[in-house]
């Protein structure tokens, strides 16, 4: 031992070299010894892995690196005063024993003066180290929310809601672990080159020897037991998106389970959901301990042998029996940091894992990467829509579209009718790209629809579907949501088109009522109203209405139809019905059966034809004069 003082002066002290308390980045102190284990085992497997620090640089940008770099500096440099004080409390001692007071009173103040400097250094950057958080969540989750908006329609039809949503927040939030955990790196590799250059110092090049060799094989014994921990934060991280999305769905679903009295049904499918969870974690934590049981080993038998080493060296170097307890004390101390990596690498590795969870969904291809159709819609004004050979099926064996043609010309309209299930509303989703047909044209103005940019076409087209959909904000919103630019006095005239100034009338707040969950505080006639008014205010170049006033009254109806012709005179309409009374005017109408044509023409044409149609036609004419019929 060179410099017993030094030592006692260490002991006494009882800080060690620890950064632990040193800064924000203390919930992290030890990650980056698992981030370059998780990194080796990525270069293995998981290529996911391999781009998350990619990832988490494009989403921080420049900016906001730039400040990560500066808060890691500050706290890097507080590790670094926390490092060197006890030289100055050791010379300190030292002064003192050979009664130079004056001397060790400056010590003393350099001691004091740098344990306060080691503290005040992270906690400025504290502040910043918070905004940089903050920021980075909001990058992260912007990034992710955008690209999964970007999703094809396909994409969405097959998500579970729960699920993505827990998926997205969790990984963001594991991202920013991550983040912190780099940050932590510079200041970590202070703490323990100052613990190897401190023991060298104290002992001689034998314990360093000894420290690294410890290192080592901590690190090997970690990487070892590491294997398959992060399988089974995946399988477990996968069960509980199962229960959330079970539970954000009968939420969502209020209504049908209070209505079939379902409520202990899905209690108790959620809590078989969670406990399948609780069973893929209690696995998870099962590996885990086992693994900190051979990690506590080697750290065990590479403390007794460090302390052995020590030991010998203490007696070899004829120093008082309390060295002894100082030694012991001292070693605590400098090993601490890689002890320390052991009671967070878990929360590490289960941030990568739920990091890997969320960069599946952006491995997921956008609609504008599948379609990158960039033409804009030539002219302006009604578009023609021509449609040739179309063939879609939703299911391989059983096509839902068959050789569908049909053409209307700018300004007209094609009403589409026939039994459920013919494929009337995948045809109009087909005009919007949902889908795209196995075979055949669809043309807008000439342009094949593949040509065209994604965001262009849906510009321009308006649908009214058959479930209106509405968000959970005023009524008035919700008809600006398709067009926030639009001036009061268009959203004025959209709302008296489709009727709703009654409803408008009728309500508590008028325009400002929130209309609940997906619309639930309104009628099912208002919803599709509100739907209508939000389509004509788009001021679109072609109506698509799928059944979009089949919950009115028939007078109601009429009455909206007729204000809508008027609004939209001129706009082609693309409309599906059941109520054939709502097409007679329709310059063709077309009767789709199991995906087929069966029949065209007006609504003269068609009767005078004596086929399918004119059959509808007097059916609904013969119950409608049986309702009227009725007594109220
Ligand atoms: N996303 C989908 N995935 C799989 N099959 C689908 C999907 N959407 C619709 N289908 C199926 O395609 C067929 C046509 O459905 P579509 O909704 O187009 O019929 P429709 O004529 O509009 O019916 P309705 O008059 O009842 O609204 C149906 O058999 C339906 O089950």
């Amino acid at each position: 031992m060179k410099n017993s003082n030094v030592v006692r002066a260490t002991g006494l002290r009882g800080s060690g070299f620890s950064i632990t308390g040193c800064g924000p980045f203390d919930s992290i102190e030890s990650g980056w010894f698992f981030y370059f284990l998780r990194g080796a085992e990525a270069a293995k497997g998981s290529q996911m892995m391999k781009s998350v620090p990619k990832f988490i640089l494009e989403a921080v940008g420049p900016r906001l690196l730039g400040l990560t770099v500066a808060t890691t500096a500050l706290t890097a440099l507080g590790a670094l005063f926390q490092a060197v004080a006890p030289l100055a409390l050791g010379r300190a001692v030292d002064l003192f024993s050979h009664a130079d007071a004056a001397g060790s009173t400056l010590a003393v103040c350099l001691y004091v003066g740098l344990l306060g400097a080691a503290r005040l250094a992270p906690t400025i950057a504290t502040p910043f180290t918070m905004s940089v958080e903050r920021r980075l969540v909001h990058a992260i989750s912007s990034k992710v929310y955008a690209h999964a908006l970007d999703l094809p329609y396909a994409y969405h039809l097959t998500r579970k809601t729960g699920e993505l949503g827990r998926t997205i927040s969790e990984g963001v939030n594991a991202c920013r672990h991550l983040l912190s955990m780099v940050s932590g790196l510079l200041p970590m590799a202070i703490e323990i080159v100052a613990a190897a250059g401190v023991l060298s110092h104290l002992f001689d090049a034998s314990m360093l020897a000894a420290y690294t060799a410890f290192v080592a094989l901590y690190a090997a014994t970690f990487a070892i037991s590491a294997k398959g921990y992060r399988e089974t934060a995946l399988l477990a991280l996968e069960q509980d998106g199962k229960a959330s999305n079970l539970f954000i769905e009968s939420l969502l679903n209020f209504e049908t389970v209070k209505a079939f009295v379902a409520e202990r049904a899905v209690m108790a499918r959620l809590r078989d959901l969670f406990d399948q969870a609780e069973g893929g974690w209690l696995r998870h934590s099962a590996q885990g301990a086992r693994n900190q049981i051979a990690l506590t080993v080697v750290f065990t038998l590479s403390f007794g042998g460090i302390f052995a080493l020590a030991v010998k060296r203490l007696e070899t170097s004829g120093g008082p029996p309390s060295d002894l307890l100082l030694v012991a004390l001292y070693l605590t101390q400098v090993v601490r940091p890689i002890e320390h990596f052991t009671l967070v690498w878990r929360e590490v590795i289960r941030s990568g894992a739920q990091v890997e969870r969320m960069l599946a969904i952006l491995t997921e291809k956008t609609e504008a990467e599948l379609s990158p159709g960039g033409e804009a819609l030539p002219g302006e004004g009604p578009l023609s829509v021509g449609v040739e050979g179309l063939l879609y099926s939703h299911h391989p064996d059983h096509p839902t579209l068959r050789e569908v043609s049909f053409v209307i010309p700018p300004g007209r309209t094609l009403a589409i009718v026939g039994p459920s299930g013919g494929g009337k509303s995948t045809l109009a989703r087909l005009l919007f790209r949902f889908h795209e047909p196995q075979r055949g044209a669809i043309r807008f103005d000439g342009v094949p629809i593949e040509d065209l940019n994604l965001r262009v076409l849906r510009g321009a087209l308006a649908l009214v579907p058959q479930d209106c959909v509405l968000f959970n904000e005023t009524l008035v919103d919700n008809i600006r949501f398709a067009r926030p630019g639009a001036t009061r006095e268009e959203i004025e005239a959209a709302m008296s088109a489709a009727g709703l100034n009654d409803v408008v009338g009728r309500l508590p707040q008028g325009e400002n009522t929130i209309v609940g969950e997906r619309g639930l505080r309104l009628s099912g006639g208002e919803k599709q109203r509100v739907a209508i008014a939000r389509a004509l205010l788009k001021r679109p170049r072609l109506l698509v209405l799928d059944e979009a006033t089949s919950a009115l009254d028939t007078r109601t109806e009429r009455l909206i139809q007729e204000r809508i012709a008027d609004v939209a005179r001129g706009v082609t309409r693309f409309v599906v019905a059941h109520r054939l009374s709502t097409v007679v005017e329709a310059d063709e109408i077309i009767v789709l059966e199991e995906g087929a044509i069966v029949e065209r023409g007006s609504h003269d044409a068609l009767l005078a034809a004596d086929g399918c149609y004119a059959k509808m036609w007097a059916a609904q004419r013969r119950e409608d004069a049986e309702a009227a019929l009725e007594p109220a």
